[in-house]
């Protein structure tokens, strides 16, 4: 992987440099125990990273990493409280501002297992990228991304669904993690977090991936990453280190300097030892720990205690005036030259190199010999440090100097102007729609179990009911109950089939969706008008493909009207029921809980539909009259046996026109009236699952939410 110039494009210029601030960031969690108090992950956590530099956020597993790194990027979810302010140049930011300028590539990214690498890559630059753009240079953008992160030979290859147990083998785990972050590149961010995007990869992409941020720093951008174990080279491509503990900062302030800053409390980085595993274990050491705690209260606290804020290091040769803007008028990637490593910084440091690095403080100097249990000979330079701190002016607290922005903070007034408030470039509603529909229907194309099953189940489905009422005679014994029933059973195939696969597929594409729509990538309009676009037509066809093999095979009237208003009621009672299968999907979030809901909800609407009860009993009327397929049973059977001449085979003189209505209808209205109650119903219910969607996908309707949830939780209750 080289230098990203064509990657990012020289004719988008960072004119602002954006750091991202954050302020007594405390996140709380309940206790599982309702007389214990909430858990603390974050503990009034304070800091910046730094526009156009790398900052790695370390710290042992559960030390609160991520959700330091989802507070940055607004996405705190679930259970729990968050105080604290982000601020971008100084201007607080919402999770909105921040999708406008900034990306946030998670750990395990859910991706859709029927789109090849660069389909996933192509479509995510499709939705995002602005119209103004052609596709030619849509292409060469993900064509870049997929050479700088060493994805070509796998390029046409599936997603697949590794781990997820669905059974499609697609890429590997280390190339599916490079595709997630390929994806974040396509908008090409100012601000990139990624959580652990070096884990499960081999040493060689690892580096090469750490080496791409570098490079995206360079050109003015933001990197903020969580990671663990890092090897020489990858800390070689770190700006700054944060080392969080038990949600707490144990030092922040530049790689270069963190050595020497740990040397100055005494603790010293061993001969061939990568200084963060040093710095890991410290941490991890009780003893140490509570030392670096208190030498990081003591500095942070002076810090705070001075008027002016202390200022960070001289962003390169990048001066930010006090509007977040870079002064110079050239491009910003050539003013952020590449920074070679400073003469003593660990930054380049190798083992032998870390051990002699000239220590500024000559409370170092005087452990310079004790490398052999670095934690226990630190000890007394610590205790003689912590003397000096009592007494007011710590050796330690000297050297440190944490991060504290230069923005005067600001609110509204200037967000725009601060790079908060961005345009959005996204392409209309429309052409998002578009480019999902085609991505829906590979989907269907590359999922020839689910389309094969359907087709074969419909038409085994029709032969088998079709051979089963074969040419039904004309005689009134017989025709009028086989021509009811027969009429029910061609219900029955709409009945459970599209809701339930609409369930089950949903619940699959859930994850992928969700993190779509909540990362900005499309709007959810967008996804759910094209999600109609394809399944309508599809759906229908498979109903049209029912209704004639069943149809003529047992011998209804032979009308073409008749024939039209038969395939017309089963295509919407079709729609309506695979609504219903999608809204259970949507309300309740496991799949196996959903179908159990909802065949409960449809057999229970299906029986009053008025063929196996009759009469209905008074207290199900209520149910009967709402039921849709009551409405549909009603339409099929005026409609097959007006106009119908039934003959008695016993006495063949008595044969006279009889227009027989077996079961009484569902209400007085006609066929044409009942088919658009139908058609409404089936508009309808499109606009309540949006409705239902929107509420459970979207944080604006948050409110609404709580109420949907335990109307699942209730449905779960009920019935399973
Ligand atoms: N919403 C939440 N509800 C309950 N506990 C939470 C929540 N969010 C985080 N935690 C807990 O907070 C701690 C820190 O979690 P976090 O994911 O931030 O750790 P981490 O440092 O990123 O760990 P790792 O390196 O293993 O990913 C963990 O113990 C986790 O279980």
């Amino acid at each position: 992987m080289g230098e990203t110039e064509d990657l990012m494009s020289p004719k988008l210029p960072l004119q602002t440099k954006f750091d991202v601030e954050f302020r007594n960031l405390r996140f709380t969690v309940p206790s599982k125990k309702s007389d214990r108090p909430p858990t603390v992950i974050l503990k009034s956590v304070s800091g910046a990273c730094r526009g156009c530099r790398l900052t790695a956020i370390m710290g042992a597993s559960g030390a609160g990493k991520t959700t330091l790194l989802n507070a940055l990027a607004c996405k705190m979810a679930g259970k729990g409280s968050m105080s604290g302010r982000v601020l971008l140049n100084g201007v607080p930011y919402t999770d909105r501002d921040f999708r406008r300028w900034g990306v946030y590539v998670m750990q395990a990214e859910p991706l859709l297992n029927t789109a090849t690498v660069k389909e996933t890559i192509m479509t995510s630059a499709l939705l995002q990228l602005p119209l103004y753009m052609s596709k030619r240079e849509k292409h060469q953008r993900v064509t870049a991304i997929i050479d700088q992160l060493g994805l070509q030979h796998c390029q046409d290859t599936l997603m697949g669904d590794e781990g997820t147990g669905a059974g499609v083998r697609g890429v590997s785990g280390g190339e599916r993690k490079r595709v997630t972050v390929g994806i974040g590149l396509v908008t090409q961010p100012k601000v990139l977090m990624l959580d652990e995007p070096t884990s499960g990869l081999d040493s060689e992409t690892a580096v090469a991936i750490m080496q791409l941020m570098q490079d995206l720093t360079r050109q003015g951008r933001t990197v903020v990453t969580t990671i663990h174990q890092p090897n020489t080279p990858i800390t070689e491509c770190f700006d700054d280190l944060l080392l969080l503990s038990h949600g707490t900062i144990m030092y922040m302030g530049e790689w270069s300097e963190s050595v020497q800053y740990f040397s100055g409390l005494g603790y010293r980085c061993p001969n061939y030892t990568n200084p963060t595993d040093y710095f890991m274990m410290l941490m991890k050491n009780e003893e140490s720990s509570g030392k670096l705690l208190r030498a990081w209260r003591h500095a942070d606290a002076a810090a705070a205690s001075k008027q002016a804020p202390l200022q960070v290091q001289p962003f390169s040769k990048a001066e930010v005036a006090l509007d977040g803007h870079v002064k110079s008028e050239e491009p910003l990637k050539a003013e952020v030259p590449h920074r070679e490593p400073e003469p003593g910084s660990a930054r380049a440091l190798g083992p032998d190199e870390c051990a002699g690095a000239p220590l500024q403080d000559g409370h170092a100097k005087d452990i310079e010999t004790g490398c052999a249990d670095p934690v226990s000979s630190a000890s007394s330079a610590v205790d003689q440090g912590a003397e000096s701190e009592q007494r007011g002016s710590g050796r330690w607290g000297s050297k440190i100097r944490p991060f504290r922005l230069e923005h005067a903070e600001s609110t509204t007034a200037d967000r725009r102007k601060r790079g908060v408030r961005q345009k959005s470039q996204q392409p209309p509603w429309w052409y998002q729609v578009w480019v999902l529909a085609i991505r829906n229907c590979r989907m269907y194309i590359r999922n020839p179990e689910l389309l094969g099953a359907k087709l074969v189940t419909y038409i085994c489905m029709g032969a088998f009911m079709g051979s089963m009422y074969l040419r039904q005679p004309l005689d009134t014994a017989t025709a009028a109950y086989n021509r009811s029933a027969a009429l029910w059973v061609a219900m029955f195939a709409f009945m459970l089939m599209p809701s339930e696969t609409a369930c089950s597929v949903w619940c699959q594409e859930r994850a992928v969706i969700t993190k779509e729509v909540k990362s900005g990538q499309y709007r959810l309009i967008s996804f759910y008008l094209a999600r109609q676009l394809v399944s309508v037509p599809f759906e229908s066809a498979i109903a049209l493909l029912f209704t004639v093999i069943v149809y003529f095979m047992i011998g209804f009237q032979t009308v073409a009207a008749k024939y039209f208003i038969f395939a017309a009621t089963l295509l919407l009672v079709n729609l309506i029921s695979e609504m219903v299968g999608f809204i259970m999907g949507v309300i309740l979030k496991e799949v196996a809980v959903g179908l159990i809901v909802n065949s409960v909800i449809i057999y229970f609407s299906f029986a009053f539909s008025g063929f196996i009860v009759q009469p209905i009993p008074k207290y199900w009327v209520w149910l009967h009259k709402m039921s849709y397929f009551s409405i549909a049973y009603t339409i099929l059977v005026k409609n097959e046996f007006t106009g119908l001449s039934l003959h008695s085979p016993i006495d063949p003189q008595c044969s006279a026109e009889l227009n027989f209505i077996p079961p009484p209808p569902a209400n007085s209205f006609s066929i044409a009236q009942n088919l658009g109650l139908l058609a409404l119903i089936a508009v309808g219910i499109r606009v309540i699952a949006f409705a239902v969607l929107y509420v459970c996908l979207t944080p604006l309707a948050g409110w609404l939410r709580r109420p949907l949830a335990k109307l699942g939780r209730a449905l779960h209750f009920c019935f399973c």
